[in-house]
């Protein structure tokens, strides 16, 4: 059934996630009312970081964000026109160049067939959103207002104008959180709820260091690093990346222990950690810009929190609200995009069932039932996939550089190669199903599940991978124990000779 036009949902947050819920929401035929605490974003910072307007003020907000195909794919089910502005914003990284300590480079590519991320600054990845969200018909967008509290039996939101001070209670049929790590809708739902919840912070902090561009032999602007990569310099205790911007800037970030920060802090400390660890860098990036960037960037805390369920009646968390997860994989705004496809889909579904029967606005108990199915079918694969970031975190840090790594990851390629059906997957078939309904059979490395195949659960990727690497231990077991015996029978051979 088609909802009535009074069917109202409210969404909280304007970031990535809340700009795509509201879209989503639309086309299902709600009206949409968004409100968020910042002024508008775009007001200072729109278009900044493009190729055709470089950022003048470095963002201190976070690290680039990459886009692979499961945020595509989100988008791409409520409006295709936004992945192509999207897409005309961000760098395509083939894979990532491991940096070694001897100044040798190694290129790891993230897929065999040349899938990539797309390196995107957020604050440009949060306007293309608003300016879709703005622009789309029964969406209206309120800026400076903060959500206060939710009441869950009288559906309704108290909502702060920061500007004014005028206070208001706004009513909803489906109210979605989509307010970020520090969520007041989660902060809510947890004292009305049985809510597991769980945070996590790491030892480890990041602190950003902004690369300028570099001017080539004839005087352009040029990158000062190879843009096809995302670069990392795995140094065990600490991992440094660099992600490319249209402008041909670089946005570096140093993760580390708080007590190496600490340290890098006293007078003179960086010129040698950056000469024993990141000579290269710092031959770029020249000592005083790296002590410039290092003392005025803040130090930003990681954190991994869980959470389940995330409903309650007719009110849902999704995005950084529902799970925040460490960095490391990438795939932060991609899951977070992911649940708005899912719960839409959810919703349309319910919908169709209902069509020609109930009113879904006289019938809460819908909106609550797709909200179950939305938490009962999400939490698994939420929690596979900050679980994933954090191994991640292991990898870049030291696992890329290794040799064991590398030989895996060849072996891995090859049965990849042998066993692969099809690499590329047709996503307007994920505007109808949150997934296809069973993992497929042939070989596919990690990587590519998580970041290129948007069709496999996180979940089910993370156990078929699991898998996978017994079976590629086991023959490299294999391989070990033939390769002893055939020492202790050469060395037999020889004796007896
Ligand atoms: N690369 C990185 O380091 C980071 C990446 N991300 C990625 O961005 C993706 C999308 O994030 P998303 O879930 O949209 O969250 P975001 O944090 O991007 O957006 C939430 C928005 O809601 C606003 N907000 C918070 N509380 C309220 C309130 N009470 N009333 C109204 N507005 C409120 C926030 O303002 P305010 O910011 O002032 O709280 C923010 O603008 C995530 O997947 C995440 O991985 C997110 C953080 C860091
Ligand atoms: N976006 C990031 C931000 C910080 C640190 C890493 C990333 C990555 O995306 C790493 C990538 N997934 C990799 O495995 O090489």
């Amino acid at each position: 059934m088609k909802p009535q036009p009074a069917l109202k949902a409210v969404v909280v947050g304007a970031g990535p996630v809340g700009c795509l819920t509201a879209m989503s929401l639309v086309q299902l035929g709600w009206h949409v009312t968004l409100y968020e605490r910042r002024p508008d974003l775009r007001s200072n910072s729109l278009h900044t970081n493009s190729e055709e307007h470089p950022r003048q003020h470095p963002r201190q907000r976070s690290i680039n964000l990459t886009l692979s195909s499961r945020g595509i794919a989100a988008v791409q089910a409520i409006n295709q026109g936004v992945v192509e502005r999207l897409l005309h914003n961000a760098v395509p990284l083939q894979g990532r160049l491991v940096h070694f300590l001897n100044g040798n480079t190694q290129s790891q590519r993230y897929d065999r067939h040349g899938q990539c991320l797309h390196s995107i600054d957020r604050g440009l990845l949060n306007a293309i959103l608003l300016d879709a969200a703005a622009s789309t018909k029964n969406i209206s967008i309120h800026f400076s207002h903060k959500v206060e509290s939710v009441d869950f039996d009288r559906r309704t939101l108290h909502v702060r104008n920061t500007a004014s001070s005028q206070e208001i209670d706004v009513d909803f049929d489906l109210c979605i959180g989509a307010d970020g790590s520090h969520s007041v809708i989660r902060r809510f739902l947890m004292q009305t709820t049985q809510m597991e919840y769980s945070q996590h912070y790491l030892s480890h902090e990041y602190v950003e260091i902004r690369m300028p561009r570099g001017v080539d032999t004839s005087g352009q602007p040029t990158f000062l690093l190879d843009p096809d990569h995302l670069h990392v310099w795995p140094r065990e205790e600490f991992t440094m990346v660099a992600l490319p911007n249209k402008d041909k800037t670089f946005i570096c970030a140093l993760f580390a222990p708080k007590t190496v920060f600490d340290v890098l802090q006293s007078p003179g400390a960086l010129s040698p950690f950056f000469k024993k660890f990141f000579p290269d860098l710092l031959l770029l990036l020249g000592e005083k810009h790296l002590e410039r960037e290092l003392q005025n960037n803040p130090r930003s805390h990681l954190i991994t929190t869980k959470a389940n369920p995330y409903h309650k009646g007719c009110v849902v968390i999704l995005g950084d609200a529902a799970h925040s997860m460490v960095p490391f994989y990438g795939q932060g705004l991609n899951c977070a995009l992911e649940d708005v496809r899912v719960l839409s889909i959810l919703l349309r579904k319910e919908q169709e069932r209902l069509s020609g029967a109930h009113e879904l606005d006289h019938n809460s108990a819908a909106i609550s039932r797709v909200l179950d199915r939305y938490s009962e079918s999400r939490h698994n694969d939420l929690v596979a996939i900050c679980d994933l970031a954090m191994e991640n975190h292991l990898k870049l840090r030291h696992g890329v550089a290794t040799w064991s790594y590398m030989i895996k990851g060849f072996i891995d390629n090859i049965l990849y190669a042998i066993s692969e059906k099809s690499a590329f997957m047709d996503y307007s078939t994920l505007t109808q199903i949150i997934s296809s309904p069973k993992a497929p059979s042939a070989w596919i490395p990690l990587y590519t599940m998580v970041s290129f195949r948007p069709d496999i659960p996180y979940s089910v990727a993370k156990k078929k991978a699991e898998r996978q690497e017994r079976l590629i231990d086991r023959f490299g077991m294999g391989l070990g124990i033939l390769g002893v015996g055939y020492f202790f029978w050469a060395v037999l051979q020889r004796s007896s000779m």
